[in-house]
């Protein structure tokens, strides 16, 4: 399923983060087991009416100058024209217009894509509305008033936002290809791999028309089979702000992960893993992707016997929430592994929307609280009564017991490794909810 990106651009100060926490309420992407993985506002799941989609802060740093501030805009603006399906447009009444403002329409306007102009801060409608009259003079629609601290004019504003929803945005989609994001922080090889992988073995390549985003999907067939590659190459763009940086490289991994079923994280085996890699992989974890890790410049390393171990040891440790995720030594520029990718990305896909039946659950479940007894707390024992999975792509499951209290997260972990024994759902991480069930009515 795709769902729509929608970003935030503004002036410093004009009241975008206070929007952005208003819109995102409590669904700032926020992973609480995650180590590393910081609580960063750069997006978040909204949802609206019936209506989901992802919402992006665009900006980040407090630009010093003027001069700055206006190059600084122009790049939000260029990542938002970039990645989002449309762009709400933040001004300020009680600044005013500012000659910023108008340079920045002038960009939006000529991106063509859908923009909400709003106009924050109208804190009173009686006082501030004439003066927001002043915001036709951008030329780019209806300036509509509002206010974030206040809550004011929020609901017209989004209804003007999903208006611009197309309906490819709000279908699920039908396509029946895998479909596969390569992302990872800058420099790490994820230009060089798409590359190779289209270049390799002559592979069929055509790229995709009419798909959502600016981004052209480009289809890749390998052993007769068809891939898509979510391809953000084109979203290239170098900035010397190294904040900046990284800010805009989440940006670009955020609204790939969310079109992908796998996601392959690029690590730089020349760098070794780091924070920002484990704050990518979040991204891939939270959502529920199926996920391979591609150890990238294989090439470029030095090798005794050990090295592969020691390398995989310490990804293990780094990215300790995601022991699941494959992890594959390979280089873009040597070819090498790269047949090997294609086969763990069926093996993922595969994983991902794996089912397994209630009864075969259950016998897992029955043997595993034999050998091992369940947690109990102040005389209560924890009871286990029935498990079942209710979808895939995770693959979810439920467990009726007596008292959720009772299930510690190291019991639930237990369970998670029985079922991982079993069946494997390598590259795919596990959803569980625990729903508490009385005795009588089973
Ligand atoms: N009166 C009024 N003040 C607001 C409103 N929204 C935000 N502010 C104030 O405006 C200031 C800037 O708000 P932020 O949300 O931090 O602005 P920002 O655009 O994210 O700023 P940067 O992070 O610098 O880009 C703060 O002092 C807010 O309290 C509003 O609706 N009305
Ligand atoms: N030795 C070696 N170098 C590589 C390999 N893959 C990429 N590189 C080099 O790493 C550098 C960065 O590669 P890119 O493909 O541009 O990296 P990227 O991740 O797309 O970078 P951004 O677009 O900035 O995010 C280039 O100089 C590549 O030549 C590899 O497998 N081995």
């Amino acid at each position: 399923m795709s769902k729509p990106v929608v970003a935030i651009v503004g002036r410093p100060n004009v009241g975008k983060s206070t929007l952005f926490n208003v819109l995102a309420g409590d669904n700032i992407a926020i992973v609480k087991d995650t180590p590393g993985v910081t609580r960063d506002r750069i997006y978040a799941d909204v949802n609206w009416l019936d209506y989901h989609f992802t919402l992006i802060d665009t900006g980040g740093i407090e630009p010093e100058s003027k001069d700055i501030i206006l190059s600084q805009m122009r790049e939000q603006a260029q990542i938002a024209i970039d990645t989002a399906d449309v762009i709400i447009f933040l001004t300020d009444v009680r600044q005013g217009l500012v000659d910023a403002d108008a340079k920045v329409a002038d960009m939006l306007r000529r991106s063509h894509k859908p923009v909400v102009l709003a106009v924050n801060k109208v804190d009173n409608f009686d006082k501030f509305l004439p003066d927001v009259y002043e915001f036709y003079n951008l030329g780019i629609g209806e300036p509509m008033p509002v206010s974030g601290a206040s809550r004011l004019g929020i609901g017209d504003m989004l209804d003007a936002v999903v208006e611009h929803f197309t309906p490819e945005q709000l279908e699920q989609e039908e396509d029946e290809r895998p479909r596969i994001a390569i992302v990872g922080k800058p420099n790490v090889g994820k230009s060089s791999l798409i590359n190779k992988l289209l270049g390799e073995k002559r592979l069929l390549v055509s790229d995709i028309a009419g798909t959502t985003r600016d981004a052209v999907d480009t289809e890749v067939t390998w052993e007769g089979k068809p891939y898509v590659f979510i391809d953000t190459a084109g979203l290239r763009r170098k900035n010397k702000i190294k904040e900046e940086l990284e800010r805009y490289s989440i940006i670009r991994a955020v609204t790939a992960v969310e079109r992908a079923d796998v996601v392959i994280l690029v690590i730089d085996a020349t760098e070794g893993v780091t924070e920002q890699d484990a704050k990518i992989a979040g991204i891939a974890h939270e959502r529920g992707k199926g996920i391979i890790i591609a150890v990238n410049k294989w090439d470029a390393v030095e090798k005794t016997d050990k090295t592969i171990y020691e390398y995989t040891n310490r990804i293990r440790e780094v990215l300790a929430f995601m022991s699941y995720a494959e992890i594959l030594f390979i280089s873009a520029q040597t070819g090498q592994r790269l047949p090997k990718l294609f086969e763990m990305i069926d093996v993922v896909i595969e994983n991902h929307s794996l089912r397994v039946s209630t009864g075969v659950l259950n016998e897992i479940m029955t043997e595993a609280v034999a050998l091992q007894q369940p947690p109990s707390d102040k005389g209560k024992r924890l009871k286990l009564y029935y498990m079942t999975q209710v979808s895939v792509k995770p693959p979810t499951f439920v467990i009726f017991v007596n008292d959720k209290e009772l299930m510690h997260f190291s019991y639930q972990r237990y369970l998670e490794n029985k079922i991982r024994e079993a069946f494997g759902f390598r590259g795919t991480s596990l959803k569980f909810f625990i729903r508490e069930r009385k005795e009588k009515d089973q």
